[in-house]
């Protein structure tokens, strides 16, 4: 499989907790463009053990995990078609808020297939050997430092940011680091031939991170339950009254939302929001104001459909992220 140097390709061999671990025989995309079906491949962030190659798995059984070293490399691997989809952690239980992460879906033209939540159980990993009080310094993906901020400060260890968590507990063994840990799961432990320290790390010990798969094209469920629609709404004028429009054009025709998010340009420096219009030939517009939604319910229900338009008529822009089925499961590593 081509692929540029960045990118290195791997079948997965995941099976969902609670299933016999007999291989899943590959799935195939049937595009709507009509594409010969073939191995799913999904680009992720960060080197195999990485929890977002674990999501991968899970989400999308028998794919092929193209492992990226950003999540702008896994764009673009989806937009050269390096990859079909792309893996995007984008919320947790223990971050009240992280719109910032929607950047990248607001930003291209991608499109929400799955979602998908996941367990993370952060490990304290070091060289074989090596005991927690010769340790000085820990590595790990920032998310994960932060997770995990009280138990560090405990441990006295200096903290410092790399690309991804299981890039950490690599990199520890290929520059022979005694006196330094990583945070990363158990399974980046095994494959890096590392020992765990301590696990359950993170401060909050219920730790679920929700993470969204992205495609380059939209794959509207056929059936209309259990499906989940977002979208993102750029509105004008201030946060109140566009939320009790928006609240009020769902709750009259009884549709339950899931989640609703408001930008906050104090929290955010200010800075407006950028999306690209697509009625705009793709346009990237800025927008000081954003409410994202997750509504339970399809894009072909009447009922929805009947909301967004009164939305769409007193919004600057309406735009669907996606809609696909709604994962009620929470998977373990
Ligand atoms: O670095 C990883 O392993 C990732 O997949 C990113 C990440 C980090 C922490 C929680 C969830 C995802």
């Amino acid at each position: 499989m081509a692929c540029s140097s960045h990118l290195s390709v791997t079948r997965s061999f995941f099976a969902v907790r609670g299933e016999k671990n007999s291989p899943a025989s590959p799935p195939t995309v049937c595009w709507p463009r009509g594409d010969a079906p073939g191995t799913v491949r999904v680009a992720y962030q960060g080197i195999s053990g990485a929890y977002s190659e674990f999501a991968a798995g899970m989400a999308c059984p028998g794919c092929a995990t193209v492992a990226c070293r950003t999540l702008g490399d896994a764009v673009r691997a989806v937009k050269r078609d390096e990859a079909d989809r792309l893996v995007l952690p984008v919320e947790s239980t223990t971050e009240a808020c992280a719109v910032r992460n929607y950047d990248l879906l607001l930003q291209n033209d991608l499109h929400i297939v799955r979602e998908i939540r996941l367990f993370v159980d952060y490990c304290l990993l070091a060289m074989p050997g090596v005991r927690k009080r010769e340790l000085r310094k820990v590595i790990s993906h920032p998310r994960a430092l932060a997770h995990c901020g009280q138990a560090l400060n405990q441990l006295g260890l200096h903290q410092e940011a790399v690309d991804d968590t299981a890039g950490a507990g690599r990199m520890l063994l290929s520059g022979g680091m005694l006196d330094t840990a990583a945070i990363a799961s158990p399974r980046a432990a095994a494959l890096y031939g590392l020992e765990v320290l301590v696990q359950g790390l993170q401060d909050e010990a219920w730790n679920v991170t929700r993470f969204l798969v992205l495609s380059r094209y939209p794959e509207t469920p056929k059936r209309t339950e259990g499906v989940k629609t977002s979208i993102a709404i750029a509105y004008r004028g201030g946060a109140l009254a566009a939320l009790m429009k928006v609240l009020s054009a769902f709750s009259r025709r009884g549709i339950n939302l899931t989640k609703l998010e408001v930008n906050n340009p104090s929290l955010d420096g200010g800075e407006p929001v950028l999306m690209l219009d697509l009625s705009r030939r793709g346009a990237l517009m800025a927008f000081p104001h954003v409410l994202y939604v997750d509504l339970e319910g399809s894009l072909d229900d009447p009922e929805v459909e009947e909301a967004m338009a009164e939305i769409s008529s007193f919004s600057v822009l309406v735009r669907t992220l996606g809609c696909y089925p709604a994962d009620p499961n929470i998977y373990d590593l």
